[in-house]
């Protein structure tokens, strides 16, 4: 198709463009040049980038116009016209391209791409994020993208332990669409364990109430599913009573059935191992440490293991039920304490009270959610100065904006690992550690 036959879609009422611009439902043919941030790709028509969602490098395809702006443009892929020869068949066929882009199940955005070059994709995007906002080549530092084990053999499939369903008034059950809240009827859950895929109610319930149903598959007990009404969801949540346990290695971590844990079956004892590999070298068992944004403890009990029974580890969290957890869960460790409170707020609090002196040979382990630590937690580590910061990362370019605060700071990046935890999406946990 050349550019003259790029007429607007049918339906569409917007106003014709000028020769060379985008219209909204225009439909243009794009050669994809490369992988970006969030589980799409770009592209770049007349100059403007262009992004799109269920394709690969290099592929050619047939697109829709969904939004445009001064710089750049959204479209969705219609059509694949010349394959990239690591797509395959989507893991999920209610998620896959010959469905009308709007009825695409979301959460498997590249569960049409083989596994190994889905943690290619991976790496790349670790790589671009670090080369932009942290000006570091980690080319040699991260070569590959580690798989979990077991995900090899399952193709990426069946290590959900923690899923949501959403209900909309005439009793649909499942995800919502990709990019929006359009809840999309699904025959089955490919990513979840096959436990939470049987409980899973798919066929619908009767109309009525909107929610979602949030289904969970702890280590040591049956699956179990719960009914959130829209209504107490967000800022006015209803809290389960009710505890679960989840075993790693030999150690259980109690929890509540609604509490943070890692989802993917392998992610906490990967995480958990991780964590310890990276911090032993300069592990000093006589010292203070420290795990932020801890949830249950599981990264403090990393560190409590280490360094034996005498460890002295803080875990710090802005949940209180799940410090209450976490203060049971390091009970063996005398020195071990879980706090409440935001991590921004504990750390100037130490820093004030002179605290910060126990912690210059101590580990700081720090895991924070999406958003990252940002500069006033990071100035904060700084001013503390322990002997080597440990971050778990959920978002690459958090994770390089922060590396950047720290290289400011004189603290090195010395080492780095990656990990699958979240197959057939876009989603990677990083694992870096500092020293001065
Ligand atoms: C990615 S989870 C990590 C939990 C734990 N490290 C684990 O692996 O199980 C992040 C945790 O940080 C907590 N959190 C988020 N923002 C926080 C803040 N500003 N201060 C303290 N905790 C926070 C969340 O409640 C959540 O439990």
């Amino acid at each position: 198709m050349s550019d003259d036959q790029h007429a607007p879609h049918a339906t569409d009422t917007s106003p014709r463009p000028h020769a060379g611009e985008l219209a909204t439902g225009q439909l243009i043919e794009l050669t994809v040049d490369n992988v970006a941030h969030g589980g799409i790709c770009v592209a770049r028509h007349d100059g403007r980038a262009v992004f799109v969602p269920d394709t690969a490098p290099g592929e050619r395809i047939l697109a829709r116009v969904t939004e445009v702006k001064k710089r750049f443009a959204r479209a969705e892929t219609l059509r694949v016209i010349e394959a990239h020869e690591e797509r395959r068949d989507h893991i999920w066929p209610e998620a896959a391209i010959d469905r009308d882009p709007a009825d695409r199940a979301g959460g498997a955005e590249f569960g049409h791409l083989t596994l190994s070059y889905q943690r290619e994709l991976k790496r790349r995007v670790l790589a671009d994020s670090f080369a932009r906002f942290a000006k570091l080549d980690i080319a040699d530092d991260l070569t590959a993208v580690e798989a979990c084990p077991g995900d090899d053999d399952l193709g990426g499939t069946r290590w959900r332990t923690r899923v949501t369903l959403h209900v909309d008034e005439h009793g649909n059950v499942g995800p919502y669409a990709a990019r929006s809240r359009r809840v999309i009827p699904v025959a089955s859950l490919p990513l979840a364990v096959p436990d939470i895929e049987e409980l899973a109610p798919l066929d619908g319930v009767a109309p009525g109430e909107s929610g979602c149903y949030e289904l969970v598959q702890p280590s040591e007990l049956d699956a179990r599913i719960r009914f959130v009404p829209a209504t107490r969801r967000g800022a006015n949540p209803v809290r389960s009573e009710r505890v679960i346990i989840e075993t790693v290695n030999d150690r259980s971590f109690h929890l509540a059935e609604d509490g943070f844990w890692q989802v993917h079956r392998q992610a906490a004892t990967t995480l958990f191992n991780a964590v310890q590999d990276a911090a032993r070298d300069h592990f000093d068992p006589e010292a203070q440490h420290l795990d932020l944004y801890g949830g249950v403890g599981l990264l403090a009990a990393a560190l409590g293991e280490l360094g034996g029974k005498r460890s002295r580890v803080e875990s710090v969290e802005a949940v209180e039920s799940a410090t209450e957890h976490a203060q049971e869960n390091l009970a063996e460790w005398v020195g071990a304490r879980a706090i409440t409170a935001r991590v921004d707020h504990y750390l100037n609090r130490l820093l004030n009270d002179r605290g910060a002196r126990a912690l210059r040979c101590g580990t700081v382990v720090l895991d924070p959610p999406r958003a990252g630590a940002g500069l006033e937690v990071i100035e904060s580590l700084d001013a503390l100065d322990p002997r080597q910061l440990i971050y778990v990362a959920c978002d690459p370019v958090a994770l390089a904006r922060d590396t950047a605060y720290l290289a400011e700071r004189g603290w090195k990046l010395t080492s780095l690992r990656a990990f699958d935890l979240f197959p057939s999406t876009h989603h990677v946990e990083t694992l870096a550690r500092f020293d001065r």
